[in-house]
């Protein structure tokens, strides 16, 4: 593990090829039952370039007319989100020191094309809750930067397995995915191989 500093984790590696090949198997089942899609952004109505579901009680969900927010409600199907895999709560409870589970999982999808860009992650009520965010499949770059947009960022590589929490001092830190890096060897397991390059989980306490 690597402090990026203060509240800013970076776990290389921490799902092996086996842990990573299960969680995949669950995302694949989520995505199933709640499909991926195109989300846009608020104002302009742009289609963000990643494609996304989530699981849990609430998923976060953007549109032009009514912006960035959580749904308890997949916007297409309108069917309540796939309750979030016991794997990933197990997940949080190693990972976040926090004394509720998180309410979020959304699943975003990279092709090799994809990105997205620098924002912070502010559309919850609960700032004091860590976020955790879990990746597979090729390497990305990284962007984390300071807690005011003009701060200086970082490049760091996300690679598959990697976990990153962001907490405390970290929670409101700018970052996003500069672009999918051209990964020998790193393909997304077999369950989700066709759907992209990258699939990148963010888990979140919303309440
Ligand atoms: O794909 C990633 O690594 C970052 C995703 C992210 O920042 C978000 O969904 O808010
Ligand atoms: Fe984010």
């Amino acid at each position: 593990m690597s402090e990026i500093g203060p509240g800013a984790f970076h776990y290389p590696s921490f799902l092996d090829a086996a842990a990573q090949t299960a969680l995949a198997e669950e995302i694949a089942k989520v995505i199933a039952a709640a499909p991926l899609y195109v989300s846009t952004m608020p104002k302009t109505g742009a289609p963000m370039s990643v494609r996304m579901t989530n699981c849990g009680a609430l998923g976060w969900v953007s549109d032009k007319e009514r912006g960035y927010r959580y749904e308890p409600r997949h916007p297409q199907t309108g069917n309540p989100w796939p309750a979030m895999p016991q794997r990933l709560l197990e997940l949080w409870n190693e990972l976040v020191h926090y004394h509720k589970p998180p309410e979020a999982c959304l699943v975003n999808v990279y092709d090799e094309t994809a990105r997205m860009g620098l924002h912070q992650d502010k559309d919850e009520a609960d700032f004091a809750a860590p976020i955790l965010s879990l990746s597979l499949g090729a390497d990305c770059r990284f962007k984390l930067g300071g807690t005011r947009r003009g701060d200086g960022a970082i490049a760091l590589t996300l690679s598959s397995g990697d976990a990153l929490v962001l907490s405390g001092l970290a929670r409101m830190r700018y970052h996003g995915v500069d672009r999918i890096l051209p990964t020998i060897g790193a393909t997304l397991p077999a369950a989700l191989a066709a759907l992209g390059a990258r699939v990148n989980l963010t888990l979140r306490r919303v309440t």
